[in-house]
């Protein structure tokens, strides 16, 4: 399109680089004009009852994507005590979830472009289902890892399609808020896992049978739902089947008259159709300007997600938790679940805020917002480091003596390594008598050997601190963790998924959700790997302080690059990527709409105001 003089698409604020470009103003505040448009789309658009319908049922896959990476931290607690598992095997069993999700959300573009959107997420349904039940039934740790890798197979095909299914169905004033639900009902996966964990941990023996093969109920669930639930209307349009699309169209939008809808859905795909070039896909989205810069955005947006930490923050809230004086591990496996719903509770802000605010203002506030508590949190770790108490009693074990715990001098290095935990007593709040031990290799509750092999044991005043040291800072940690949660759950969190579902042109929309899904993963798996390492490193305010200027280069990404696609149609967001990638984000927050000038001029239901 670059080149060729005339753009088919204007902006009414370029100054009038188009005469022809006709153009429509509206203000970010709603005024009376916009709540006036607002009720005739709604109206226009009939009942939204089917577009929830359809959006519960696709969130289901959200669900499981949650539920599926959350089960298992609480599981393997039992798992390694009944398979006595490796710490190689516990990693091996995580990641490869994650790994596996990288994987299949890149085939899932492939696939979602030649099987449409429906039969994606009937695969993806089945995919869990068969997960689950390898996992319930499974009786040493091989099938295990089969189960856990099926499982992230169909969390990968998940979380690429969808979100391009839900927003390819909703209305554009609803659009926001229905993708959002699908990262809301992540949370509530993430949440509701967390409550099986601690429901299940009391039921010792083949508790995680239970925790692991429950997720075949949503799965099914989303399967039989999937069965009679129809296609996208566009991709269907895009393949040629007009009637069935226009049928679909009609039945989604509650029976009203959706012509003007369907006509430009039909002209924007035979508009893209000449525009899209020759070869791959991924070729065509890297050579094509709009779509190279869309691109850009939407795994930029998925890269600085990761990068901020989330699940580290969320994975290690149980220490940071016990850092603040929760001794007890049942209480701690609480706390998580209370971690869990926090970043739940904040998404559904995010649901109300998507279509207020607009996507660009709810990510810039929450990126900063989520930079400036990785401070509160890494300053929280930064005073408990340097008040850390030091190592005073040497036990005098010979089976100790080629332990490197034994060299340590402060609880802060001793707890940095992953072999070694701080025993002590206590005089009030004075730390006492405090050793660095080896950790049991059945339970990293105990110490190998001494008097903390039985763990904390109150009453004889004997105190093991696994992965964390007694402080009195504690409490800015825990502040800093709320306010992560509370910044990162309505924005980051969400607006990563939501904003890819809808930045690219139908042709590049299954390629690029699939691209920037797999650089999420990618994301996900590097740092939940490299997060240990990284804190031996630079110790934990460290890696904070890492996350933290990482979230503060998010936020100059997103100030730059992130244009406000609130309101529009998805027809309509291709030309924001059409000016330089630094300067995509300057007009975002004028909410500018664009009308296609290409062939017959369009106008939009809305061109009916006075301020044409
Ligand atoms: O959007 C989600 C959500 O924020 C989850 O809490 C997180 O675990 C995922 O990695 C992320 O993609």
């Amino acid at each position: 399109r670059e080149g060729r003089g005339q753009e088919p698409w204007e902006r009414s604020e370029a100054g009038g680089v188009n005469a022809n470009a006709q153009h429509l103003h509206h203000s970010p505040v709603s005024s009376p004009t916009e709540e006036l448009r607002k009720d005739k789309r709604r109206i226009q658009h009939g009942s939204p009852c089917f577009v929830y319908t359809l959006a519960f049922f696709s969130a289901l896959g959200g669900f499981l994507f949650g539920y599926d990476t959350g089960v298992v931290s609480g599981a393997m607690l039992l798992l390694k005590r009944e398979m006595n598992l490796s710490s190689l095997w516990q990693e091996l069993l995580v990641s490869i979830t994650v790994g596996a999700a990288a994987v299949s959300s890149l085939a899932g573009g492939y696939l979602n472009g030649l099987y449409g959107r429906r039969i994606c997420i009937l695969l993806a349904s089945f995919i869990f289902s068969a997960g689950g039940i390898i996992l319930s039934v499974a009786h040493n740790k091989e099938v295990l890892l089969c189960g856990r890798l099926t499982v992230g197979l169909g969390i990968g095909i998940a979380s690429m399609t969808v979100p391009v299914y839900i927003a390819e169905v909703s209305p554009s004033e609803l659009r926001g808020q229905l993708v959002t639900i699908n990262t809301l009902f992540i949370t509530g996966g993430q949440f509701v896992a967390s409550v099986v964990d601690g429901v299940f941990s009391y039921l010792p023996h083949d508790g995680w049978r239970y925790m692991l093969g429950l997720s075949v109920v949503p799965a099914a669930l989303q399967f039989l739902g999937f069965l009679f639930l129809p296609e996208s209307p566009r991709w269907l349009l895009q393949k040629g089947d007009t009637q069935n699309a226009r049928l679909v169209l009609s039945r989604i939008r509650g029976g009203v008259n959706v012509d003007e809808e369907y006509e430009r859905i039909r002209s924007s795909i035979e508009e893209e159709k000449i525009d899209a070039g020759e070869g791959p896909v991924l070729w065509r989205i890297l050579t094509f300007a709009p779509t190279r810069r869309a691109l850009i955005v939407g795994c930029g947006l998925q890269m600085f997600q990761q990068l901020s930490g989330i699940n580290t923050v969320m994975y290690y809230s149980a220490t940071i938790l016990q850092m603040s004086g929760v001794q007890d591990d049942q209480m701690a496996i609480w706390l998580a679940a209370a971690t869990a719903f926090t970043n739940f509770l904040f998404t559904l802000v995010g649901v109300w805020l998507v279509d207020r605010v607009g996507r660009r203002k709810l990510t810039l506030g929450s990126i900063l917002g989520t930079a400036v508590s990785l401070m509160v949190l890494a300053a929280g770790f930064l005073l408990s480091a340097q008040a850390s108490p030091p190592v005073t009693f040497h036990p005098n074990d010979p089976s100790l003596h080629n332990s490197t715990c034994i060299t340590y001098g402060l609880c802060e290095s001793c707890m940095l390594n992953p072999d070694c935990g701080f025993c002590y007593g206590k005089n009030g709040t004075v730390v006492i008598e405090s050793s660095c031990m080896p950790v049991d290799a059945a339970s990293t509750e105990a110490a190998a050997a001494g008097r903390c092999s039985n763990g904390t044991q109150e009453s004889l005043g004997v105190f093991w601190a696994y992965n964390y040291c007694p402080t009195s800072y504690s409490w800015i940690v825990l502040l800093g963790l709320i306010l992560y949660l509370a910044f990162f759950a309505p924005g980051m969190g969400p607006m990563p998924w939501t904003v890819n579902s809808e930045i690219y042109p139908l042709w590049a929309r299954s390629t690029g959700n699939a691209c920037s899904a797999g650089v999420n993963w990618i994301c996900n798996v590097l740092v939940s790997l490299t997060f240990l390492h990284l804190a031996q490193c630079l110790t934990y305010y460290g890696a904070f302080f890492l996350y933290s200027s990482l979230a503060l280069l998010g936020f100059v990404f997103v100030v730059g690059c992130l244009p406000e696609t609130k309101g529009l149609r998805l027809e309509e967001i291709e030309p924001l990527f059409g000016r330089q990638l630094c300067s995509c984000g300057a007009g975002g927050s004028q909410s500018v709409h664009y009308i296609r000038v290409n062939g017959g001029n369009y106008r939009s239901d809305e061109d009916v105001t006075d301020d044409e």
